[in-house]
């Protein structure tokens, strides 16, 4: 078993072809205990063969994959992960409670069903068939099938698909707490600002590479995008021929000034506009980062420098 050091889950140069199409090309990712890991990235990007890497529904070409230190196929590894699939098919007569205590039933120290249900908020939903659940009410009881055998690591992908704010707010409450208690998760999203409200790092991955990993933060500083927004009475078609200035929005009565040189904007805007008012300057959110790093140029930049 890993030590606290060891990676939990580590894939090495990890490569995996279907067919012509190469989903994953020499992948290394690594995740430790505490910590969450969120993978985003486009579709198509290989986010989901690379939690089949891990969890050996998928074996790589190429490369290495383990888990606790150990083959994912091992029965053994597999005992201490918890998986949250986008496409759970369970049996609709069973009622929640009897579905939470079969699946901790295969492991070997498990939740009782009533903290399995309290963490994942369906404590109320025990005595009702599956089948007869909402949509984000299913996906919460697959959250508690997730936890129920008191996982050192979790792999959920995109939780949060068709719950209301309420719920997700809820379920990131309890992945904090899973994380704060020493276990690791590896999280798809599609919803940045859920990647931004729970990750430690961030990888972004685009055909098949990642094209970046860091924090949160630290992907937002590799974007050099800033947002100038004020008050003015100057012209757009004015602004929007200054050198830097890439897109001119409106929000409310406020002009949304993107650029890359934000000093230079503001300096124009002072010198021109005797009445501006409302001046703020913002660095891009992990929503401009990811769409400026997924952009087919910048990926092809990146590639063709590894
Ligand atoms: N079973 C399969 N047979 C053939 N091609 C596949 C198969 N599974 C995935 N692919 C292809 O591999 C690539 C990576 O797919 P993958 O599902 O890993 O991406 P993803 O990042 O999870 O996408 P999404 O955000 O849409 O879930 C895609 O081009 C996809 O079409």
């Amino acid at each position: 078993m890993a030590g606290p050091d060891l990676a939990l889950a580590r894939l090495h140069q990890a490569s995996k072809s279907y067919g012509k199409v190469r989903a994953l090309d020499g992948v290394d990712l690594k995740l430790r205990g505490g910590e969450l890991l969120a993978l985003l990235g486009p579709n198509g990007a290989g986010k989901t063969t690379a939690i089949g890497l891990f969890l050996g529904l998928l074996r790589a070409d190429g490369g290495t994959v383990e888990l606790f230190g150990q083959d994912p196929q091992d029965i053994a590894a597999r005992r201490h992960i918890g998986v949250m699939l986008q496409d759970a098919q369970l049996p609709a007569t069973l009622r929640v409670g009897e579905l939470i205590r079969l699946a901790s039933s295969y492991y070997p120290a498990p939740r009782s069903v009533q903290e399995s249900a309290d963490l994942a908020g369906v404590a109320d939903l025990l005595k009702r068939p599956y089948g007869k659940l909402s949509g984000g009410q299913q996906r919460r009881v697959q959250f508690a099938l997730a936890l129920c055998g008191r996982p050192k690591l979790l792999f959920l992908d995109e939780p949060t698909v068709g719950m209301d704010i309420e719920a997700r707010g809820k379920l990131w409450a309890a992945i904090r707490h899973l994380v704060a208690e020493g276990n690791g998760v590896v999280l798809t999203t599609h919803y940045l600002e859920e990647a931004e409200a729970l990750a430690d790092r961030v990888c972004v991955m685009a055909k098949g590479r990642i094209i970046s990993e860091g924090s949160v933060d630290a992907l937002r500083a590799r974007v050099a995008m800033k947002r100038v927004r004020c008050h003015t009475q100057l012209p757009e078609d004015i602004i929007r021929a200054w050198p830097g200035v890439v897109e001119i929005a409106h929000e409310g009565d406020r002009l949304c000034i993107s650029t890359e040189h934000a000093e230079d904007v503001v300096r124009r805007l002072l010198a021109l506009d005797a009445d501006l008012r409302g001046l703020e300057v913002r660095a891009a959110g992990l929503a401009e980062a990811f769409t400026e790093l997924t952009r087919d140029d910048s990926v092809a930049a990146l590639q063709e420098a590894a």
